[in-house]
């Protein structure tokens, strides 16, 4: 039955209300917690500068770059907005398998511009600057995607809280990771608290919190903060290095690797039982699929 442009343009319409619904939906704040997300976006939009840019390669990895050199690479509030966005293209971008985050010019992220901060330092207009980057980087934990935070230099603040948000972090060498709030007269409220004890247990998290520590590869690969260091060979830049590293996990189909992604998620976030009947439909969606039907013809050993 052929669509009048009338019925198209609704079913389109319908389509993308659905699609930004089923994004907005795996976010931790909507309507019910009193989050106004189109009023916070308003406040942010007095904040300009620099651009979060983002290549989606044919290999299946794309690669994230927060880029705001002249002030380290700190979150304008159009940076914010603009990072909303990029997780909106990644959720809906079916064939993608890993991501990288880089700051550009050789550093990740200082954390939130300081002069954005100073404007809006009321606590209403600090929760709700809050809770809009704790629904985006929630979103980015959650994406179908194997991520990994390339810290080079620095990676403070904000930008220390973001790398909590890539399921690995792969540090160059001399680089730091330093959750400098405790110096600001602050806690993490971008949800950096929360993952970091998840990832390095409640006492390191005490450490690097409570004495605002700075990490450096080695004592991040003592801890399980960083999932390697990068030694980028002659000719190697560290994103190439970071490729080959992340290459070893995204090899293969993407329903495959999506796969593999989403039972992570619900095993690290639901009560068990929920994390198992989630398991079992994501196990629907691969058993009998193409990748596995070919795997049983070519009768394969795993020696
Ligand atoms: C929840 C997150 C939390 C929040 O929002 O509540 C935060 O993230 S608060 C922000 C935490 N970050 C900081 O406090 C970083 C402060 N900056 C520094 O410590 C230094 O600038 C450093 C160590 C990043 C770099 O030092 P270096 O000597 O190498 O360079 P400069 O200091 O000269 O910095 C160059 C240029 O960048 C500007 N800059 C750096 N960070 C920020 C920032 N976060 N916001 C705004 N601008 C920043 C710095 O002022 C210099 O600009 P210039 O015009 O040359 O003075």
């Amino acid at each position: 039955m052929a669509l009048s442009s009338a019925g198209r343009h609704i079913l389109r319409t319908t389509c993308c209300t659905v699609r930004r619904f089923q994004c907005r939906s795996k976010a931790v704040y909507s309507a019910v917690h009193g989050f106004n997300e189109e009023d916070i976006r308003g406040k942010l939009l007095a904040f300009p500068g620099g651009s979060v840019d983002l290549v989606k390669q044919d290999s299946g990895i794309a690669v994230m770059t927060i880029n705001n050199p002249a002030r380290m690479n700190a979150f304008s509030g159009t940076m914010m907005i603009e990072l909303e966005e990029r997780v909106t293209q990644l959720e809906e971008w079916t064939e993608g398998k890993g991501l990288i985050v880089q700051g550009a010019a050789g550093t990740f992220c200082s954390g939130s511009d300081l002069n954005a901060v100073r404007a809006i330092s009321n606590p209403q207009d600090g929760m709700k600057m809050c809770m809009f980057m704790q629904n985006t980087l929630t979103r980015l934990l959650r994406l179908r995607l194997i991520s990994v935070a390339m810290v080079e230099g620095m990676a403070l603040g904000g930008g220390a809280e973001f790398t909590t948000s890539c399921d690995f972090r792969l540090m160059a060498p001399d680089s730091v990771i330093q959750f400098v709030h405790k110096h600001m007269g602050l806690v993490p409220g971008w949800g950096g608290a929360a993952r970091l004890v998840r990832i390095v247990g409640s006492q390191n998290a005490l450490r690097l919190l409570g004495g605002a520590k700075k990490v450096d590869p080695e004592y991040g690969t003592q801890i399980g903060l960083a999932s390697g260091v990068l030694n980028p060979a002659n000719g190697t830049s560290a994103l190439a290095e970071a490729e080959q590293w992340l290459a070893q996990y995204t090899k293969g189909p993407a329903a495959v690797i999506r796969a593999v992604k989403q039972v992570v998620v619900s095993g690290r976030e639901l009560p068990l039982e929920e994390a198992l009947r989630t398991e079992k439909d994501v196990f629907g969606t691969v058993w009998g699929g193409p990748a596995n039907l070919a795997a049983l013809a070519s009768k394969s050993k795993h020696k």
